[in-house]
């Protein structure tokens, strides 16, 4: 079994990425700890430091746990906290009964804290163990050595923290950019599959319905030929803007190809869609675009069904706007919805 390769190791979308990512420190961190502790707990024994054993055996039991539940089950036991509260605890006493030889493993302890924890409790968390050891410090060293080690341990956490702040901010960004659309700050596919998933999930679990709709600019090909392609982009940017002023924050919008957009509209029947849809449609059609340009749009609603897939939920509302096109479009095309199934007589 190959133990440097967590269960995280192909995420299918970047928000998963990221929470892989996230997985796989802690999981490569517990090794490491697991490592380099375990020996400690046989020379505190040795050194009859019964108690300070004891505790670096839990903090090794803990680690073994973390480890095995990322691996096996995918989670985080007692979510990953019991590492950062051990390894203060276990430092701060360990200086305090063996002096510098106690003292050099707070410097490991305060920089793994802003990797296991968010950074509000990180920062709250490393302020109390810098406390701790400057309490312990006070007792056990000079006061030269106090002031040496409160700030070189101060500025430790600094710099995990600063890095810890850098490497969440970047993450942000990334997940944003590697989910939303450049130009029109739309979603992109990446989230298609998932976000669609859910719905279904909350009809098959909850009967709660949501709804699809699609909506394709007519005729985009020659608004591209006849006015370039900067034209076109701008049209799109403001089409996303009329298409966002008219939903609600809890409607999700994508743009899932060129000039398609798609709407996902939670706890909304067909009907209700179909309404919206319509006025869609009339806030596109009834201002004009860039000066004096007339655009219309082609939509299609689905209502998700009982047994749809993502896949057979959009294929549907795909082949309705098909027939929208087909039909002559700047107009809504429905699908029929499945009759409900016939109940099974009952047999005296
Ligand atoms: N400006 C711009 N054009 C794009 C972008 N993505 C795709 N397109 C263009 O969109 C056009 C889509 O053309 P078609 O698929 O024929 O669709 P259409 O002309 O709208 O015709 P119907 O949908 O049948 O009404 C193509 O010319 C693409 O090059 C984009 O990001 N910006």
């Amino acid at each position: 079994m190959n133990l440097f390769i967590s269960p995280d190791a192909l995420a299918t979308n970047p928000t998963k990425a990221v929470l892989g990512f996230r997985r796989q420190l802690v999981y490569h961190l517990h090794i490491w700890a697991l490592i380099a502790v375990a020996p400690l707990i046989v020379i505190q024994w040795h050194q009859h430091h019964i108690l300070l054993s004891g505790m670096l055996a839990l903090f090794c039991l803990n680690a073994v746990l973390v480890i095995a539940f990322l691996r096996f089950k995918g989670s985080y036991f007692l979510h990953g906290w019991l590492f950062p509260l051990l390894a203060a605890i276990c430092a701060t006493y360990s200086t305090y009964i063996n002096g510098y030889a106690g003292l050099y493993w707070a410097y490991p302890a305060s920089i793994a804290l802003f990797f296991l924890l968010p950074l509000r409790q990180a920062i709250v968390f490393s302020v109390i163990f810098i406390g701790a050891m400057a309490l312990v410090s006070s007792m056990k060293f000079a006061v030269a050595d106090f002031w040496r080690i409160c700030f070189s341990l101060g500025l430790s956490c600094l710099f995990a923290m600063t890095f810890a702040w850098l490497v969440g901010k970047l993450q942000r960004e990334l997940t944003r950019l590697a989910t939303t659309d450049p130009l029109t700050g739309c979603l992109n596919r990446s989230q298609m599959a998932d976000v669609m998933n859910h719905h279904i999930t909350l009809r098959e679990r909850y009967e709660r319905v949501s709804s699809l709709v699609l909506i394709d600019l007519d005729y985009f090909k020659s608004i591209n030929d006849q006015w370039g392609h900067l034209a076109g982009d701008r049209v799109l940017k403001d089409m996303a803007l009329r298409l966002r002023a008219r939903l609600r924050d809890s409607d999700q919008l994508f743009r899932i190809g060129g000039e398609e957009f798609m709407l996902v509209l939670p706890e909304t029947r067909q009907k209700d869609a179909d309404r919206l849809a319509h006025q869609l449609l009339d806030t596109i059609s009834a201002r004009p675009f860039l000066d004096d340009l007339r655009v219309t749009a082609s939509a299609s609603v689905a209502e998700v069904e009982p047994g749809d897939s993502w896949s057979s939920w959009l294929n549907r509302a795909d082949q309705a706007l098909y027939e929208a096109k087909a039909a002559g479009r700047d107009q809504v095309i429905n699908v029929p919805r499945q009759p409900a199934m016939a109940k099974t007589p009952e047999f005296p």
